[in-house]
């Protein structure tokens, strides 16, 4: 049996791992943990932790795994590359699964996207549309931001330098180079995002929309079995997870 750990334990995610962990048999629930408990203390003995939380928050409580020897599956996004950098510099001491989206149904789609993009890098302009509920805190979603990663990398562009995110006012004409992002936030939409590749005369849209939070939780706990068959440090993704990477 895999000791499983929640941190963030009530909120949205929080939950749906709690409800998925009481139903897949090779998982134990280890404890749940909410802000304010004793996080020290609930991680000793457990075998994976699983966070959803906020970036502060998460390297808390790696930096904790680490020195028990706790893996972790972390799904919090919003991380600055500072951040990153210290979330890679703890999986030298324990091993992550880090994924910003944990559905096989987006991992599906990120593959799909290398092969259109590659397909495309000429002539097509790329938009990266988003929609979540109200009380997202970060934007772009994680996921969008992976799928422009993912996008940039396969028409050889630098992320960094060609993304754009939002426009107000007399933009100009598009610049042909750039990849832009647009984020809907409203009412209790799961997540749904959209990459688009306009060209003269056609477009083609790749889509994925959730209509259940439980595709996080599943794929998380297919991250702690992945861990908990081996893995002792390193940071890994859902390619690794997967089997994508093979
Ligand atoms: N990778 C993936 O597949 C997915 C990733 N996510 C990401 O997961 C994260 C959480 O999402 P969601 O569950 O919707 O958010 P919620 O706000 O519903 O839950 C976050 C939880 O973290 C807790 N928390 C916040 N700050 C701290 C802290 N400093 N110490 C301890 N606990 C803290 C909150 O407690 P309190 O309410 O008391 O502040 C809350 O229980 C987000 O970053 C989201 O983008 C979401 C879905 C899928
Ligand atoms: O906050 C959410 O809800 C979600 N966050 C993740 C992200 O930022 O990509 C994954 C999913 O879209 C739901």
């Amino acid at each position: 049996m895999i000791k499983v750990a929640i941190t963030g334990a009530s909120g949205r995610m929080g939950k749906m791992l709690i409800e998925a962990v009481q139903a897949a048999d090779d998982c134990t629930l280890h404890v749940t943990l909410d802000k304010g408990d004793d996080v020290r203390a609930g991680l000793a003995g457990a075998d994976v932790l699983i966070d959803f939380t906020r970036p502060e928050a998460t390297l808390e409580h790696l930096a904790i795994c680490a020195d028990l020897g706790v893996k972790a599956v972390v799904g919090t996004t919003g991380f600055d590359d500072a951040q990153k950098a210290q979330l890679a510099q703890l999986a030298e001491r324990t091993a992550i699964v880090f994924a910003p989206n944990m559905s096989v149904g987006v991992n599906v789609v990120l593959k799909l996207l290398d092969m259109a993009a590659r397909a495309l890098a000429e002539g097509y302009d790329i938009e990266i549309v988003e929609a979540h509920h109200r009380m997202k805190v970060d934007a772009p979603s994680g996921t969008a931001l992976q799928m422009g990663q993912v996008v940039a990398d396969a028409v050889g562009r630098d992320l960094k330098a060609c993304a754009v995110y939002g426009r107000e006012g007399v933009t100009g004409a598009r610049d042909p180079s750039t990849i832009g992002f647009a984020t809907v936030r409203g009412g209790d939409i799961i997540g749904d995002h959209t990459v688009l590749f306009a060209g003269i005369g056609e477009r083609i849209e790749v889509s994925h929309k959730a209509t259940n939070r439980s595709i996080y939780a599943q794929g998380s706990l297919r991250c702690a079995r992945f861990l908990a068959g081996g893995k002792t440090t390193g940071l890994f993704g859902m390619n690794d997870v997967l089997g994508f990477s093979r």
